[in-house]
């Protein structure tokens, strides 16, 4: 019994990237060539995730009445356990689920819907269930036996995590923008060979591997469920046809391990494109370690245990060696050594997100079992996955693409802002690159130099993981329909289309990416060639700034040349040009100024020279030469110059000013003197007055 809680508790998460989610483009994990291409988790992904462990204690069974109970639960977290030497242990897992929990409890405290969501998403997931047999394993997975296995399917309490994860599979399938596909495949191992579950005349199935996939069955039947009844069916078919035995422990004991998987693809609409994910989940219920005191197991059913003891022996070692922390990265991890770890490779220490029930029974008839089991769900708790999503390679590449065109349309039309700016005109003409090359003996600028974002291409896309064989979910051979199924054919026509159609999308991009690209060098360049411009130019003006402004000295006393100085960055620490404050037309007209203001100086020194000689000529006329063949202009001369220049300019006035003074008084007296009249004095008058207006004039 729980001692603090029997209620259920909030579930432990998984980390997921959320539903309907397109992986960000830092995520995204490519490898060229290959069919699927996987992505990692945004935070599960590089650091890994660790495998989720819950145990579930069955309740005492019929035949076990009277057993003492050597197990307490805290929390739905922690168990205390009574060891054969009578020693309490405590353990923490994920998830304790005691004997009272319900089936309902068990998916919701295991978070199994999390899982499923992690599954639509695009990641592998497995649950296996582990413990001793008799321990519940089969009946938490799949449910209440009596039910298994009947024809019709009805939701009931008993149901175990399989019926519950279709039944909220469907139920979310409806709640997502995405269009899914739904397969199943069931296989079982039993004495170590692979056998179809769906179709157990095919005989011995073999395991096999590839860079691609990884361990996958080859030749396993997979079915296409198009309504949840049919992936029901294939959890029915595959239940009849399990081999089960009986013994002391489990009147209906399974012998052998049995992998359902589900694949759920998925297909996302996104800027008229579709990306395709292929997400998976499987359930593996493990044949029950066993000890044949207590079975009590002869013939054929030894070996089988025998067979059942050993692959479950293996499956220890890789757990004890993936959850080694020293790093099991280096060491041998023996996953060949049996089918099961093969197949379950992925799941433990791969790419998938994972979950373990371990179950055990409450009785300390069974403590060395169930200190076993601990020990495991321990050990698995220390295993780290690295989940990866998977998408079609083909689609990868199409969304890889898209990504990039957007980016770069993003970058050429910031580089026509930025071209606009400096050359002030509200629209720019791209010239073509070949054009502009020779001038730089073909040293253009590449696409990842300068201040703008770099586009990241396809190198380097990090590692394939295994994934299913998505061949041979597509394979040529018939797959076989339970119920409502579509036919192949029609399936591998529609594929054929959607791959014709990426492969034109492919191309269409790629031109589409070529051109902008292309013009994306030629703005580089054009910037590059601006810039090269306009910092000549700005060390230019800065340079006639200056002169000016040692010419403005000598010539007024002081700088008027204020803006000197102001213009000295040319570039800014980005690298760009500083056109925040000068746009290269800007720094034209400035630059024409300055050469016209500079020119009239130039000619007003060129006046002051000659009126320097002048009047140097005029007061020392010895000087003269010297200064006209010396070309000094100190500036304490030109200063003098320009001060005798004054005082002469100064005299001039004076004199003219004199001069129009005596003009008005010798007019005013004219006009006081009498005039020559026409009488008989008339001659002598006018001989005196002419004698007065000479004198005046003179
Ligand atoms: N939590 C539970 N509540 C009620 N009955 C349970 C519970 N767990 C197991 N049982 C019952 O215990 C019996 C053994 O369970 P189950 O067959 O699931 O064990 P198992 O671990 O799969 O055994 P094996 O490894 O031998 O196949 C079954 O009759 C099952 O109905």
């Amino acid at each position: 019994m729980d001692k603090k809680s029997k209620a259920s508790k909030k579930p432990f998460a998984y980390k997921s990237q959320g539903q309907n989610s397109i992986p960000q483009r830092s995520e995204v994990a490519y490898s060229p060539g290959s069919e699927t291409s996987s992505v990692r988790s945004s935070d599960g992904g590089m650091s890994g995730e660790r495998v989720k462990v819950a145990v579930r204690i069955r309740p005492l069974m019929k035949h076990e009445k009277g057993h003492k109970n050597n197990i307490e639960t805290e929390n739905m977290k922690k168990i205390y356990f009574k060891s054969a030497d009578s020693n309490t242990r405590a353990y923490r897992f994920n998830a304790v689920l005691p004997c009272e929990t319900t089936q309902d409890q068990v998916f919701e405290n295991c978070n199994i819907g999390g899982l499923i969501d992690s599954a639509m998403d695009g990641y592998s997931a497995t649950i296996f269930a582990y413990g001793q047999t008799g321990s519940g394993k089969t009946y938490t997975m799949a449910g209440d036996e009596k039910r298994l296995g009947v024809e019709e399917w009805k939701s009931h309490e008993g149901e175990g995590i399989i019926p519950r994860c279709v039944n909220y599979m469907w139920q979310q399938m409806t709640n997502r923008n995405e269009q899914f596909y739904v397969k199943a495949s069931f296989a079982e191992i039993y004495k170590e060979q692979i056998q179809d579950l769906l179709n157990p005349s095919s005989g011995i199935l073999h395991c096999r591997w590839n860079a691609q996939n990884g361990f996958f069955v080859e030749d396993l039947v997979v079915v296409e469920c198009t309504t949840k009844y049919d992936l029901l069916a294939v959890l029915h078919e595959g239940i009849k046809n399990r081999k089960t035995g009986y013994h002391n422990l489990n009147p209906d004991s399974s012998r052998s391990h049995s992998i359902l998987t589900v694949y759920l693809i998925s297909e996302t609409k996104n800027d008229h494109d579709i990306y395709k994910k292929y997400g998976k989940i499987s359930f593996v219920d493990l044949a029950g370690s066993e000890r044949l005191k207590e079975t009590e197991s002869k013939g054929e059913m030894l070996k089988e245990t025998g067979n059942i003891n050993k692959s479950l022996f293996i499956l220890g070692k890789v757990i004890s060696c993936l959850s080694d922390r020293k790093g099991y990265s280096n060491a041998h991890i023996p996953y060949r050594d049996s089918k099961l770890t093969m197949l379950l490779m992925d799941s433990l220490g791969g790419s998938s997100k994972a979950l373990m029930i371990a179950c055990i029974s409450p009785s300390e008839v069974y403590t060395d079992e169930t200190q076993s089991t601990l020990n495991y769900a321990t050990r698995t708790m220390n295993i780290k996955n690295k989940p990866v999503i998977r998408m079609d390679a083909k689609e990868q590449v199409k969304f890889n693409l898209k990504r990039e065109v957007q980016l770069l349309r993003l970058q050429n039309n910031f580089l026509k802002q930025e071209l606009c700016k400096l050359t002030g005109e509200s629209h720019i003409e791209v010239p073509d690159v070949s054009e502009l090359n020779h001038l730089v003996g073909g040293s253009l600028p590449t696409m990842e130099g300068g201040m703008l974002p770099s586009i990241h291409r396809g190198k380097d896309r990090g590692q394939i993981s295994q994934s299913f064989d998505s061949k041979s979910m597509m394979s040529d051979k018939p797959s076989k329909m339970l119920k409502n199924g579509k036919s192949g054919f029609a399936m591998m026509s529609r594929d054929f289309e959607a791959e014709t159609k990426g492969k034109e999308d492919i191309q269409e991009l790629d031109g589409e990416l070529a051109l902008l690209r292309q013009e994306n060098a030629q703005m580089r360049y054009q910037r590059e060639l601006m810039n090269r411009e306009f910092e000549t130019m700005m060390y230019e003006n800065n340079g006639l700034y200056s002169k000016l402004a040692n010419l403005e000295k000598v010539f007024i006393g002081e700088s008027i040349t204020s803006e000197m100085g102001e213009n000295g960055d040319v570039s800014d620490s980005d690298g760009s040009s500083s056109s925040k404050r000068y746009s290269h037309s800007l720094l034209v007209s400035e630059n024409n100024e300055l050469r016209a203001r500079i020119e009239n100086v130039e000619q007003e020194k060129i006046d002051l020279k000659g009126t320097l000689i002048q009047i140097e000529g005029e007061h020392t006329p010895s000087t003269r030469s010297t200064r006209e063949e010396s070309n000094d202009y100190d500036p304490q001369n030109v200063r003098n110059a320009l001060h005798i220049k004054q005082v002469k300019s100064d005299l001039e006035e004076q004199i003219q000013l004199a001069q129009s003074r005596v003009n008005q008084i010798t007019e005013k007296l004219l006009d006081s003197y009498p005039k020559p009249s026409s009488s008989s004095s008339k001659k002598s008058s006018s001989s005196s007055y002419m004698r007065f207006k000479k004198s005046m004039n003179k």
